[in-house]
């Protein structure tokens, strides 16, 4: 016969671990974090289950539309407007009382053919852009935590990536789609948004290019987003990331990390998924060492709707949850990371999850390094013959050389620049 206290010392065992398991957000937002989220499509939320756990506001305080606020869905012809997708979503975020990162205005993808091969001159396609953030901007007004104003900007090795926009306004494109942004709603915040650049590089340079570039000209930008489409057992270690975000918060900015997800050639293994977990769990310790890193994202939160199977050929099972939706190892890892406690219930052992969050402490101290040079930029100096008027030296109203050929191109604080 079983003793009642043998019962009771074996409860007692378990039922801390039921009792204060916390979930992915409430437990990032006791680290000091202002959320865990996930990403979502419109189609993803006619299934029931998956709805229910995307509006668990214990696992995600916060989600952004995958798709729908993307220029080809919210104009596709010019000038017509359609916003019946991206309402959906943000009307689901208010309802569950999630914040919404909004994605994204200017990128060289998933743009309608009107624009990307549109017959452009400088002033129409300036105009089209502004015009398209101006509208977008204002019909989300107040309800976007964060807008990611430009994305995907760069090139691997830092230079400009050869998109419509930077072929006929030049780098400018950038700061003015901030100073739009911000005009059209001055309470969110502005990221730029890219991938690898996660870890020191050049691609994570010409970031912080860009940020001092907004900045140099008067416009407001708040954060960079780092996407973070990683894969199993390539991921950057946690202190070269944590290291990696103190130079991006050293500019003056907030960053998150807005598209987590580690896939793997599948078929995934034990041994596979628990190497999972510890990325994942290094990418958040990463995210919870730095003060100005506001929170995690991750790119749909289950295997059943991530886009990575169809991206990259061979590839899959990058999400916390399996396509299923049971919670696989990499849950436990994230959750260790945030210091919560586990619930579990995913689907194989944690126990080569390792602790690695005891860097909290490091911070931005290489932050003066970087921003000696806030008025200028010799970005223009031979790099930019061939772009017109915009984001060289001789920008806007600006009557002289159109490239900085005797000196340094300084920006003042609005449009102008000079060869001095
Ligand atoms: O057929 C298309 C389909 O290809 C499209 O897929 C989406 C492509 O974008 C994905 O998000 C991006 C992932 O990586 C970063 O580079 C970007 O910032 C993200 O926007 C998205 O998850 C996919 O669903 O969807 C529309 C279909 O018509």
């Amino acid at each position: 016969m079983v003793h009642f206290s043998t019962i009771a010392l074996a409860l007692a065992s378990v039922l801390p671990q039921l009792t204060n398991a916390s979930g992915l957000n409430t437990a990032a937002v006791a680290k000091g974090k202002l959320y865990f989220g996930s990403a979502t499509d419109n189609s993803e939320l006619t299934d029931t289950a998956y709805l229910a756990q995307l509006s668990n506001t214990d696992d995600f305080g916060q989600i952004t539309p995958g798709n729908a606020q993307k220029w080809d869905a919210t104009e596709p012809s010019q000038n017509t407007f359609s916003y019946t997708k991206g309402d959906v979503i943000a009307n689901l975020a208010a309802t569950n009382g999630q914040k919404l990162r909004c994605h994204t205005l200017v990128w060289y993808s998933q743009l309608p053919s009107w624009v990307s091969s549109g017959s452009w001159t400088n002033a129409t396609l300036l105009a089209a852009m502004k015009n398209h953030i101006t509208n977008v901007v204002t019909h989300y007004k107040g309800k976007c935590y964060a807008w990611d104003v430009a994305n995907e900007a760069l090139n691997e090795d830092g230079t400009y990536r050869d998109n419509v926009f930077y072929q006929y306004i030049g780098e400018a494109y950038l700061p003015i789609a901030f100073a739009t942004a911000a005009a059209a709603d001055p309470d969110a915040k502005l990221y730029y948004n890219d991938y690898n650049i996660e870890s020191a590089g050049s691609k994570a340079t010409g970031a912080q290019r860009i940020v001092k570039l907004v900045q140099q000209y008067g416009a407001k930008i708040d954060g960079v987003g780092l996407q973070a489409h990683f894969i199993v057992g390539s991921t950057p270690s946690q202190s070269a990331q944590t290291t990696n975000l103190a130079a991006f918060t050293a500019l003056g900015v907030e960053v998150a990390y807005t598209e987590l997800d580690i896939r793997m050639t599948l078929p995934s293994t034990s041994a596979l998924l628990a190497q999972q977990s510890t990325d994942y769990q290094n990418t958040v310790a990463a995210c919870v060492a730095n003060a100005k890193c506001v929170g995690v994202t991750i790119w749909d939160y289950t295997d059943k709707y991530s886009w990575v199977p169809s991206t990259f050929s061979g590839q899959g099972a990058a999400c916390p949850w399996d396509a299923n939706l049971v919670k696989k190892p990499a849950y436990d890892g994230i959750l260790a990371a945030l210091g919560g406690t586990a619930s579990g219930t995913s689907t194989s052992s944690t126990a080569t999850v390792t602790s690695t969050t005891t860097s909290a402490t490091t911070t931005t101290t290489s932050a003066t390094t970087t921003t000696t040079s806030a008025t200028t930029t010799t970005t223009s100096s031979g790099s930019t013959t061939g772009v017109p008027l915009y984001g060289q030296c001789g920008g806007l109203g600006w009557t002289g050389s159109t490239t900085c050929t005797s000196g340094t191109c300084k920006y003042s604080n609005d449009w102008y620049s000079q060869c001095l």
